[in-house]
């Protein structure tokens, strides 16, 4: 019989370096022969990146409500699961995801104030029970992940131009998250340099590798 693939989340606020160290994790798992499948949320198929287009445009005007905003992110979700990420755990492969549902409890909850209740409903119906088995969460202060976001440069998108107050929430729903599943969750100091962030992700990787084989 096949073995299920496992499936990994990288979470954090803008900045803290999910999309750096996303190929980190990815080398480190292929180096062992495991067939990784990299992907990101919103998004990670063509019909789900147009949802994803819809949910970061910056235009001015027509402002998007906070239900619209919410069903668009568990839209994408669900043809993200359905159509790439069942198909690869179920085939065996990894899965190593930028941002997964643990974004919507901090940005969608923290961020903008949508009860955790109506978040968790949507999670059950679009989810069916499944969870990542890992997520590392890279977390730093706000004011330091805001100056690599300006440095990193080019246009912000619609959650890029939120305030401190709301990248605080959301750094503080994250870890409130992490506290209440110390199992799947690694929290990294994402503060320090390039190299002692990765060096941490791959401890872990190599602790989870350990339990899981
Ligand atoms: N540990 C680090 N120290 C210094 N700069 C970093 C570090 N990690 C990432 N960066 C830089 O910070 C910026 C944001 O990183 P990125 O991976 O795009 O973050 P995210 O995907 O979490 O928004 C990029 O320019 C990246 O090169
Ligand atoms: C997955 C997800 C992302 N988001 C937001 C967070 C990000 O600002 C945005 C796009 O994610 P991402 O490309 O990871 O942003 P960045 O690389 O700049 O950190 O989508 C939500 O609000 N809810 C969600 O469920």
């Amino acid at each position: 019989m096949q073995t299920r693939g496992r499936f990994i989340t990288l979470e954090g606020g803008e900045g803290v370096g999910k999309s750096t160290n996303l190929g980190l994790v990815c080398d480190f798992l292929e180096a062992r022969g495991i067939e990784v499948v990299r992907t990101r949320e919103p998004g990670g198929t063509p019909r789900a990146e147009a949802i994803r287009e819809l949910l970061l445009d910056p235009t001015p005007g027509e402002p998007l409500s906070g239900d619209a905003e919410l069903l668009l992110v568990f839209a994408a979700r669900a043809q993200h699961l359905e159509l790439k990420i069942r198909p690869a755990l179920e085939r065996g492969a990894w899965v190593v995801c930028d941002r997964f549902t643990d974004a919507t409890f901090a940005y969608q909850g923290g961020g903008r104030g949508i009860d955790a209740e109506r978040i968790a409903m949507l999670e059950t119906l679009v989810q069916q029970g499944l969870q990542p088995d890992l997520t590392l969460l890279l977390d730093m202060s706000v004011e330091a992940a805001q100056a690599r976001v300006v440095a990193r440069g080019g246009e912000r998108d619609r959650f890029e131009r939120e305030r401190g107050e709301f990248f605080a929430a959301v750094r503080e729903s994250y870890l409130q998250r992490a506290r209440a599943a110390p199992q799947r969750f690694a929290i990294v100091d994402a503060s320090r340099s390039l190299d002692a962030v990765g060096e941490s992700i791959e401890q872990c990787l190599t602790q989870r590798l350990a339990a899981w084989t």
